[in-house]
């Protein structure tokens, strides 16, 4: 190939991906596509083979006759000027063969190659015949962007153990195929994720170029590669220098990863999220947010209506125990949610919310101590026994973990199942009680009484509302962190209610 692939300024690169489709949108041609989109390019795709895949694993490739992808080969480029051509998943020897001779044909620009051989999940995308020919291949290429696994089986050694056996590796597998390879160290053990340009050509030092990077906690890891390649086909068509084109492309890779879970795609690898970048088109309206936080806990929500304790004490068959059990612990509970909730008015970003959550931390700590006068006074046992139950230990380590964290919006999104799970269990409860032939005989009649305060029904609309303009004004990220926080603590509210018939 071509010793520098040039960039052609600043137009719109027209980048055509030479791949297999992922019918689940992460890898393959539909995330070179997004990739391509997301990094300013128009994107076009020759489709080599059709994988039946999700983000669990591939169950089966079809690969269309070879004529068929020279087909589309030649319709592409006999009309349309192609700046950069992206290479991934090849599946046989034909398929390569044809590949090779467009290519000696076109001569292409920017040529990227990701000699993708299998995948993540460990399914074959190449056949193990071929890999000889995909050998031969890389000669044709710019660059060359296997994986550590990929780099090995390219030159037929184990996978490198450490990141200097890999830099290693890399300068041989250029030496052997002209092309600048790009080592990836998404494969490595441990925090570092760096990435190194290795060009053999270039005396010294100068040979290696190192982008330095950390790993991102998640397991939303489908298509890194193919995006990856896809992305820097396209800036490099723009910029015709790679160490340019990676740097721009990892620190948005970066950002894919860490905004994944916002997808919320599949239940293994999910995709990387490639327009995170991007604003949203349609700003999110008032109370959405709030309201998206409250259908995704909708499961979780049905279990705590069906539980035991919410139908005994709603029919005063609860043993005293239980429910003495389930004060006591509530007591505890709220000394510690008073403490989160200071911390939420210290992080807060308005007078308004500061004053709100200090109101909330003051009346918890009143309500605790009006627990201890009233209720607790009648079971001097259970208001004797300090100890935090195993679930009020986990549910307040949640959330003062959050409220460790540093970030309003988070802890806002914590603190608020406690509220408006609370005050939809109590308007059941009170509904259900106020309802009775004979309120007057129950003998939780008293403690259903409290549910039904009008203050603290208007302290849950005030708290949610400053949670969804916390959501709403947050980055995607931060939106993704408070579903999190909001879906552990709904589950804790669960655990709570369900704890007296385990614990008590
Ligand atoms: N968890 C992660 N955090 C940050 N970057 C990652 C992570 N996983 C992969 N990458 C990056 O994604 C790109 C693809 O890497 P890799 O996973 O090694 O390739 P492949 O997807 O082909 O197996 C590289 O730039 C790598 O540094
Ligand atoms: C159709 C198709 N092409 C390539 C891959 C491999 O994707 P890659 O980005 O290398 O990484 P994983 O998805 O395997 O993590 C694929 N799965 N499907």
């Amino acid at each position: 190939m071509a010793a520098d692939a040039g960039g052609r300024g600043p137009g719109i690169p027209r980048v055509l991906s030479i791949a297999g489709s992922d019918p689940s949108g992460g890898a393959g041609i539909q995330a070179d596509l997004k990739s391509i989109a997301a990094m300013g390019g128009y994107g076009m795709c020759a489709i080599t083979a059709l994988t039946a895949q999700n983000t669990r694993g591939v169950t089966a490739v079809h690969t269309p006759p070879p004529e068929f992808l020279a087909a589309q080969l030649e319709a592409v480029g006999s009309d349309i000027t192609v700046d950069a051509v992206k290479i991934g998943m090849l599946a046989d020897t034909e398929v390569i063969r044809t590949v090779g001779e467009w290519l000696a044909r076109t001569r292409p620009g920017v040529v990227v190659l990701d000699p993708v051989m299998v995948a993540t999940s460990g399914d074959r995308l190449l056949a193990p015949d071929a890999e000889d020919a995909l050998r031969c291949l890389l000669a044709q290429a710019h660059l060359v962007t296997p994986n550590l696994p990929e780099l090995a089986a390219l030159l037929g050694e184990p996978t490198a153990a450490s990141w200097d056996k890999a830099l290693d590796q890399g300068r041989r597998l250029s030496e052997r195929t002209g092309a600048v390879v790009l080592v990836k160290g998404g494969h490595l053990e441990g925090a570092a994720c760096p990435d190194a340009l290795v060009d053999a050509r270039v005396a010294g030092s100068g040979s290696v170029v190192e982008l330095p990077g950390t790993r991102v906690d998640t397991r939303n890891t489908h298509g890194t590669g193919c995006s990856l390649s896809s992305a820097l086909a396209t800036v490099q068509a723009r910029t015709g220098d790679w160490a340019r084109s990676l740097a721009v492309v990892k620190e948005w890779l970066r950002g894919a990863l860490e905004a994944s879970d916002e997808l919320e795609v599949g239940h293994g690898h999910g995709p990387v999220h490639h327009f995170h970048h991007a604003r949203a088109a349609v700003p999110l309206a008032p109370g959405e947010f709030a309201e998206s936080l409250w259908r995704d806990a909708e499961k979780v929500r049905a279990e705590i209506a069906a539980l035991p304790f919410v139908s005994e004490l709603s029919a005063g068959t609860l043993s005293p125990e239980d429910f003495a059990y389930y004060l006591a612990q509530d007591a505890l509970y709220l000394n510690a949610y008073s403490r989160v909730l200071a911390r939420a008015s210290a992080l807060a970003p308005s007078e308004a919310e500061q004053a709100f959550w200090a109101e909330g931390s003051r009346v918890c700590l009143e309500v605790e101590a009006e627990l201890h006068r009233t209720w607790l006074a009648h079971h001097p046992a259970e208001a004797s026994q300090r100890a935090m139950g195993p679930v009020t230990k986990a549910y307040t380590d949640h959330l003062l973990a959050v409220s460790a964290s540093g970030s309003y919006a988070v802890l806002a999104a914590a603190v608020l199942p406690c509220y408006w799970i609370y005050a939809e269990v109590g308007a059941a409860l009170s509904g259900r009680h106020a309802a009775r032939a004979d309120p007057g005989d129950h003998p939780y009649g008293a403690w259903i009484g409290t549910y039904a305060d009008e203050a603290f029904a208007e302290a849950t609309r005030r708290a949610v509302a400053f949670t969804d303009a916390a959501g709403r004004s947050g980055s995607g990220a931060e939106r993704a962190a408070m579903r999190e926080a909001f879906g552990a603590s709904a589950v804790y509210e669960r655990e709570f209610f369900d704890a007296p018939r385990r614990f008590a």
